[in-house]
């Protein structure tokens, strides 16, 4: 209680205190785990709590068993979403690099962080398909191409690309360090950084 008997407002939480779930959504190959990584590993030198939650890695444990119909992207969209928000709910800044190509299984996910008070931005890496093709990081292009595989996101499998995300970031012409630079820039103006 102060002097004069109001009582005394909690001191805001700091940035590090702050917890947030940051989706990365965008076709493969965009760059959203590599702006993943780069981007933990500033905010854990800031010393943030930082959780990546790599769909890769999520598909190998969490999701295992699930492939990429839309029921099954569905599932895992929306598995990663709970867990991200009960680590953001403590503390935690959460990052999730993972395609994510429908919009109701992303607002769900929003919708769940919103019920429970944590913040949730959903980051578009809007790099465009035929950039995302010619890095082919996983060579993923190249065997729908041949023919070897069908049902690829943003070439013969939907990608509705984010409407209203918090920010839309373009890497076509960037270096890794300057949209990684762009992305811990939003946070910090959010005051999550
Ligand atoms: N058919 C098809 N479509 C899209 N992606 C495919 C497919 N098959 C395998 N992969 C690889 O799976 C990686 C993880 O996918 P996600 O869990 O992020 O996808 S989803 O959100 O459930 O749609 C995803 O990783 P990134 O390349 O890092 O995005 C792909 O490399
Ligand atoms: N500005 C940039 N931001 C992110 N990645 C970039 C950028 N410029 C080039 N790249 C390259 O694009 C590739 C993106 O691969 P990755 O991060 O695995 O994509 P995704 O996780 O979206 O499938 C990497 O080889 C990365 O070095």
């Amino acid at each position: 209680m102060a002097a004069d008997g109001a009582a005394e407002a909690a001191p805001a939480a700091a940035p590090c205190e702050r917890g947030a779930t940051v989706w990365l959504t965008g076709l493969p190959s965009a760059g959203k785990t590599t702006l993943a990584f780069a981007l933990a590993e500033r905010l854990r030198a800031e010393g943030h709590k930082v959780e990546v939650l790599d769909g890769d890695e999520i598909r190998e444990f969490l999701s295992k068993g699930l492939g990429f119909t839309r029921e099954d992207r569905h599932t895992n969209v929306t598995r990663i979403g709970f867990v991200a928000e009960k680590l953001a709910a403590n503390g935690v800044k959460v990052l999730a690099p993972v395609i994510a190509p429908y919009a109701d299984s992303r607002a769900a996910v929003r919708t769940r962080h919103a019920a429970n008070g944590t913040a949730f931005l959903e980051i578009h890496v809007a790099t465009p398909v035929e950039l995302c093709a010619e890095r082919d990081v996983k060579g993923l292009y190249a065997k729908q191409a041949a023919g070897e595989i069908s049902g690829l996101t943003g070439v013969d499998d939907p990608y509705e690309a984010p409407a209203d995300p918090e920010l839309r970031l373009q890497t076509q012409g960037r270096a890794v360090a300057e949209s990684a630079a762009e992305l811990h820039a939003f946070l910090t103006e959010r005051g999550l950084a």
